[in-house]
């Protein structure tokens, strides 16, 4: 289902965000959201193309100077629609699930050849369906998953190109919950041990030792441990390759971070400093490089929408209630997050030195859903302006992580999304249904 919109959105460099108020309204590209959520409901996801298609481009203009494919992390989000757009423009896809596998191939079959598959858990049909799909690269994260790989591809008589993940070691300064870079984390294995790895894969006949990959974690803002994983990973490299490994892939990973606040973000310098942190690493060791980039790409492309259902205070505390939950989006419950939450209807410039506030009668509400848990908030003491049931509110930056770590808790149906592309509005998953919430049980 899609529909024209009529109004041309502002040029993209002016925002990160693709949210822009006009004549008092928010819109998106050109699109109004009251509207939006009128025809919709809500709670609603709502991304932009554009903003997509031109984070991916940014991606690209900053490695240019690299051979390099873009293999976007896929559990950021993971719509068919938004994949096929990445796809369309070159991109590839880090999966760590058969079912992610199977995202790729439904949206665009072309590019699993451009999939590289990570996880510390693979299972043997998943890697039996990578096999058969005839991926790129695994990125094997232990020496058993190395002996089962060398397995099952022994039994299919089809060689596994594969790179160690390694673990450098490295702190990458994020929420403990994402960094993945230490000795302590359970992701990827002791470079330290690497080597000697490599060397046993080496008399294995159906393993193609093609590459080395790190990744230390997400949502990091700071450049200067990506260049430090890297020297790491190209010190590896360079012993590698004296021991005879045709080593021709780098895959240094995600985790680029992006501002979920309101201090200015260039996101095109960020990337071109994330760039010149890689080819700092790389040194003079050269090889395909392969990113893996989620949250960059896809959280300020996308918002999500919610209505207020009350307003009301307990003791000093006033609450607004939305219909989203924690259930819809989990990052404020699960890692503290912060994301700026914006009404729909552009704020009245209050007269300096006033501060009417009827609706709330408070500056500083929490806003939290209606699910039963005292973690289910998205702001807790945010000064908003003022509020009362049935407004609209827009919760940014929502687009990674966002709709890939619903659920259905307390029975709650998952939201809809819509992606604006040009001058289209296209429902990309509808909401979910009492049907749907029941269809798997076998009663
Ligand atoms: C192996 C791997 N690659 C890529 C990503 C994407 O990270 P981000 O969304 O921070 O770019 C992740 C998530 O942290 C990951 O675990
Ligand atoms: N889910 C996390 C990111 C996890 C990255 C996965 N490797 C977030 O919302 O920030």
């Amino acid at each position: 289902m899609s529909k024209k919109i009529a109004a041309t959105p502002p040029p993209i460099e002016a925002n990160p965000r693709p949210f822009v108020y006009r004549d008092r309204l928010l819109h998106c590209d050109g699109a109004d959201l009251t509207t939006l959520a009128a025809e919709h409901g809500t709670p609603l996801y709502v991304y932009s193309a554009r903003h997509i298609s031109h984070r991916l481009q940014l991606f690209k203009d900053a490695f240019a100077a690299h051979p390099h494919t873009i293999c976007y992390a896929i559990k950021a989000n993971s719509s068919l629609a938004i994949l096929r757009l990445l796809a369309k423009q070159g991109a590839g896809f880090d999966i760590v699930s058969g079912g992610e596998l199977e995202r790729v191939r439904k949206a665009h079959k072309p590019a699993l050849k451009k999939v590289v598959f990570s996880g510390v858990g693979k299972q043997t049909w998943e890697i039996d369906a990578a096999l058969d799909a005839d991926i790129l690269l695994f990125n094997v994260e232990s020496e058993a998953e190395l002996h089962l790989l060398a397995a099952r591809a022994e039994a299919r008589s089809k060689v596994a190109r594969f790179a160690l993940r390694v673990n450098p070691d490295v702190f990458a300064e994020t929420h403990p919950y994402i960094s993945t870079g230490l000795s302590e984390h359970k992701f990827g294995i002791d470079i330290k041990a690497a080597r000697s790895i490599y060397r046993s894969a080496k008399k294995m006949k159906w393993l193609d030792p093609a590459g080395v990959s790190v990744h230390i974690g997400s949502q990091i803002r700071k450049v200067d441990p990506f260049a430090a994983a890297l020297t790491r990973v190209t010190s590896l490299i360079a012993d590698l390759r004296r021991d005879g490994h045709n080593i021709r892939y780098i895959d240094a990973g995600g985790g680029l971070g992006i501002d979920y606040g309101t201090t200015a973000f260039d996101p095109a310098k960020q990337v071109a400093k994330y760039a010149a942190a890689l080819t700092k690493g790389l040194g003079t060791e050269s090889a395909h490089l392969l990113l893996e980039p989620g949250r960059f790409i896809i959280a300020q492309a996308g918002a999500l929408l919610t209505r207020v259902l009350y307003v009301k205070k307990n003791g000093t505390k006033t609450f607004v209630i939305t219909d989203a939950g924690m259930n819809d989006l989990i990052r404020p419950a699960l890692y503290h997050a912060h994301h700026e939450i914006i009404p729909i209807k552009e704020p009245a410039k209050q007269p300096a030195g006033k501060q009417p506030l009827p609706e709330t009668g408070e500056n500083k509400v929490d806003v939290v859903g209606p699910v039963c848990e005292s973690g289910d908030f998205f702001a807790r003491d945010r000064v908003l302006p003022p509020v009362k049931p049935n407004d609209l509110l827009l919760l940014l930056d929502a687009g990674a992580y966002g709709m890939s770590q619903t659920s259905n808790y307390n029975s709650r149906p998952r939201p809809a999304e819509l992606l604006i592309d040009g001058a289209t509005t296209k429902l990309i998953r509808r909401r979910e249904t009492m049907r749907d919430l029941l269809a798997p049980e076998l009663l």
